[in-house]
C-alpha cells in the first residue's frame, strides 16, 4: 500500500515505522500546510495532524480521489461538511476518535452497560480522561465517543465538560506527564460504584488500528467508522 502521511508528529512517525516494517510504502510525510502534496502517488492518506488542519487535509484528499483515514481529534465541528464533500466527490472517508481494538471493544461494552443501567435507578454517570500534557484538545475524542455512547443509550440528554455549568454527563479532563490515554466511565449510587477503564500502555494500538483501517478502506466508497472495519454493528 502506498500511504501519504498528513501529520508527522508522534503518531505520524510511529505509523511510518510500523507501515514500513509491514511492507507498505510511505510516499509523503506532510508536516505543515502544503497545497500541492503528491496525491497522485497515494493509494490512501492517513491524517494525524492538528484540529485546525484536519479538515483542509481531508478535503484536499477527497477532491483528488484519495481515500482518507482521519485520526485527528478536535475538528468534528466540520465533520458534516466532510461527509457532504465525500458524497459529492464519491470518495471514501473513515474517521475514528480511537483506532485501537481495545478501545473499540470498550465502546461496545460502554454502550451495553449504559443500556443495563436503565434498569438500575439511583446511579449517575461520570467520565474521566487522562492524557499527556502536549494534547491540544479536551475532552479527548475518545471521551466524546464514550459520552455519545451513553447519551444514545440512556436518558442523559447531552454531555458537558465537568467545569461547565448546567445539566449533562460530566467529562473530567486531566493532563499529566506522558500518559498515552486512559478513559474511565463510572456509574455511582449512594451505596456503590461501577467503573470500567481502558488504559493504553503506548500508542502502538492506535497506529496498528489506523493501518488496518487504511488497508480496509482502499477500493471502498462512502463514509465509514471502526464499527464497519471491525464488524461491531
Ligand atoms: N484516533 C486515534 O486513535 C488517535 C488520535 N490522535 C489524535 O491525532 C492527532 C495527532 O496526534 P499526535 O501525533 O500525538 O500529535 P503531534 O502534535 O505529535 O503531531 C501532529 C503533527 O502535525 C503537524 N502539522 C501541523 N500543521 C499541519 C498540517 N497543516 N498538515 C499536516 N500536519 C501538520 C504538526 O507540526 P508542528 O508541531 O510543527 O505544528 C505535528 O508534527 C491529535 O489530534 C490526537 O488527538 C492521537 C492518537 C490516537
Ligand atoms: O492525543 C492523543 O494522544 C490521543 N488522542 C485521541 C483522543 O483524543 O481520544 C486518542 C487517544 O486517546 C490518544
Amino acid at each position: 500500500m502506498k500511504i501519504g502521511l498528513f501529520g508527522y508528529g508522534k503518531m505520524g512517525q510511529l505509523l511510518d515505522k510500523l507501515a514500513t516494517e509491514q511492507g507498505d510504502e510511505i510516499v509523503a510525510r506532510i508536516d505543515g500546510p502544503d497545497s500541492d502534496p503528491p496525491l497522485d502517488q497515494m493509494d490512501v492518506a492517513i491524517d494525524f495532524s492538528l484540529p485546525e488542519s484536519a479538515f483542509d487535509n481531508i478535503s484536499l484528499c477527497l477532491k483528488a480521489g484519495v481515500p482518507v483515514v482521519s485520526g485527528t481529534t478536535g475538528w468534528l465541528d466540520r465533520y458534516e461538511e466532510a461527509v457532504a464533500l465525500c458524497g459529492e466527490t464519491g470518495g471514501a472517508l473513515l474517521y475514528a476518535s480511537n483506532f485501537s481494538l481495545g478501545v473499540n471493544l470498550f465502546f461496545a461494552l460502554n454502550e451495553q452497560l449504559a443500556r443495563l443501567m436503565q434498569n438500575a435507578p439511583g446511579y449517575a454517570v461520570h467520565l474521566e480522561e487522562t492524557h499527556h500534557i502536549h494534547k491540544l484538545d479536551a475532552p479527548s475524542g475518545t471521551a466524546i465517543t464514550l459520552a455519545e455512547g451513553v447519551v444514545e443509550n440512556s436518558d442523559y440528554p447531552a454531555w458537558k465538560p465537568e467545569e461547565a455549568p448546567g445539566l449533562g454527563l460530566p467529562i473530567r479532563s486531566i493532563r499529566e506527564g506522558e500518559v498515552p490515554g486512559t478513559h474511565v466511565v463510572s456509574w455511582s449510587s449512594p451505596v456503590d460504584r461501577i467503573d470500567i477503564t481502558h488504559t493504553a500502555h503506548n500508542r502502538e494500538g492506535f497506529a496498528r488500528g489506523a493501518l488496518f483501517a487504511a488497508s480496509w478502506l482502499v477500493g471502498k466508497q462512502g463514509v465509514f467508522s471502526m464499527k464497519d472495519v471491525l464488524n461491531l454493528r
